[in-house]
């Protein structure tokens, strides 16, 4: 499963011939359209905070909606320097944030900030942190004094399994608000004081998860969904199903087994993401070292538990994973170019229901449509706006998918299956 890729050149060229041929005279340069204006981020892009693949992903292809989500004021003011020195972008391109939806969408997030809905919830953080904390530090306790290692690995499976969450909503910057160093800065150091805890490295998470924001499901840039060998999505598709090797004709049935390896998987892509980069990333190198070596000292003796505990937060993340997009809509370039980030959402997110119990088991997860919506706003805000998100859904015609825990597995089933096609 998995593993980088680019939309670049060839995908806006399928999309839009005049918008290749200008890119064709600019040759290697990265043009990316914000507010109307065509910015040139060529030298930009090897020190943008969010990466250089994100500007290729939407070379000459309009991006002010997903970067009025990931941005502070200083990103906001350093963007505005930019802006004075592009031109107006050609009139082909399409500005789907200048659409009506676009734009009431613009209104909606106002709305949001105006009445307070980005502002923190220090209790609430205060809850989250908690139930990630105490069952690791009691299970690796039950484990480490032999008292019972086996119910120490679930608690331990359990704590590790949320803390990816709670890193994932610092590293998002929706805890600490206020000036930029309370939004970047400390959400970033809480982010790596998480991260550590659980053994990713941050950098390899950044890349990872903010491509995945950026172009939700879109074949060839959005890492998540690259799942092939294992798993291949066939979606009503006859030649895909067709093509299918022996072993794959199994994939509807080891597609929930297989759910344990997902954070073995991930977990081997961040040492390779990071033994790529020595000696630069030696500090990180060092961190994974130390996370390693604590789980070693602590299930020293211990392999059925350290098995177990492994296994139990794998299927854990992965069942949560996978419910909320991969069996929805795969787009390509051609499809995106002309849509809202609301538009994009709606067709490849799905939340997974049950209320304020299952968002808090889920990591807030569950609340998928709205997180995607609105990455920087605090969880515990997330289910106030549900009801506004809703009605935005129906005035602009668009399908609002949730479903239990068991119907989204079933629709990743029914994304799998293939004996029908044949
Ligand atoms: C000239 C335009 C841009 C400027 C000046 C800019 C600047 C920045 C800065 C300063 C950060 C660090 C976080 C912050 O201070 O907010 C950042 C992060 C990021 N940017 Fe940009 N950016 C630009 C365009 C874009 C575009 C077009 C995209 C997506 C299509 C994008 C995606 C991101 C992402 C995903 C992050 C990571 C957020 C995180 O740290 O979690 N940026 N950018």
């Amino acid at each position: 499963m998995g593993g980088g890729g680019d939309a670049g050149a060839q995908h806006v060229a399928r999309a839009d011939p005049a918008l290749a041929e200008i890119q064709r005279n600019d040759c290697k340069s990265v043009f990316v359209v914000l507010y109307g204006k065509r910015v040139d981020v060529t030298r930009f892009q090897k020190t943008h905070p969010g990466g250089s693949k994100v500007f290729r992903i939407f070379q000459d292809r309009d991006a002010t909606e997903q970067f009025e989500s990931y941005h502070s004021a200083r990103a906001i003011k350093m963007m505005e320097g930019f802006l004075k020195k592009s031109e107006d972008a050609p009139a082909a391109t399409p500005l789907p944030s200048r659409s009506e939806m676009g734009k009431d969408f613009k209104a909606m997030i106002d709305k949001h900030r105006a009445a307070g809905l980005y502002d923190p919830c220090p209790l609430d953080e205060l809850f989250k942190l908690t139930i990630v904390l105490a069952p690791i530090f009691a299970g690796l306790y039950l484990v480490k004094s032999g008292l019972s290692p086996l119910c120490g690995a679930l608690l331990t499976a359990f704590g590790f399994y949320l803390d990816g969450w709670l890193a994932h909503d610092y590293l998002h910057h929706s805890v600490f608000k206020g000036s930029v160093a309370q939004t970047v800065t400390w959400n970033n150091v809480m982010g790596y004081v998480l991260g550590f805890v659980q053994g990713y490295d941050v950098g390899w998470w950044r890349a990872r998860h903010n491509t995945h924001h950026v172009c939700t499901n879109e074949d060839g840039s959005d890492p998540d969904i690259k799942t092939a060998p294992v798993l291949v999505y066939v979606r009503g598709t006859p030649k895909i199903a067709q093509a299918l090797n022996r072993f794959q004709r199994y994939q509807q049935y080891y597609y929930v087994p297989v759910m344990v390896i997902l954070d073995m998987y991930w977990r081997l892509e961040s040492l390779a993401y990071v033994a790529m980069r020595l000696p630069a990333m030696m500090p990180q190198a060092l961190a994974l070292g130390a996370h390693y070596a604590i789980i070693a000292w602590a299930f020293y003796g211990q392999a059925r538990a350290l098995l177990l505990m492994t296994l139990v937060r794998g299927f854990l993340t992965g069942i949560v994973v996978f419910a909320t997009h991969y069996g929805e809509d795969i787009l390509d370039a051609a499809d995106v170019r002309g849509m809202t980030l609301v538009e994009q959402t709606a067709k490849t997110s799905r939340n997974i229901t049950g209320g304020w119990l299952v968002n808090v088991l889920t990591g807030f997860i569950s609340l998928q449509t709205e997180h995607h919506l609105f990455p920087m706003m605090p969880t515990g805000h997330l289910m106030t706006i549900q009801p506004d998100v809703r009605a935005f859904f129906k005035k602009h015609g668009l399908e609002y998918r949730e479903g239990n825990l068991v119907e989204c597995v079933k629709q990743n089933i029914k994304a799998l299956a293939f004996e029908h096609l044949l």
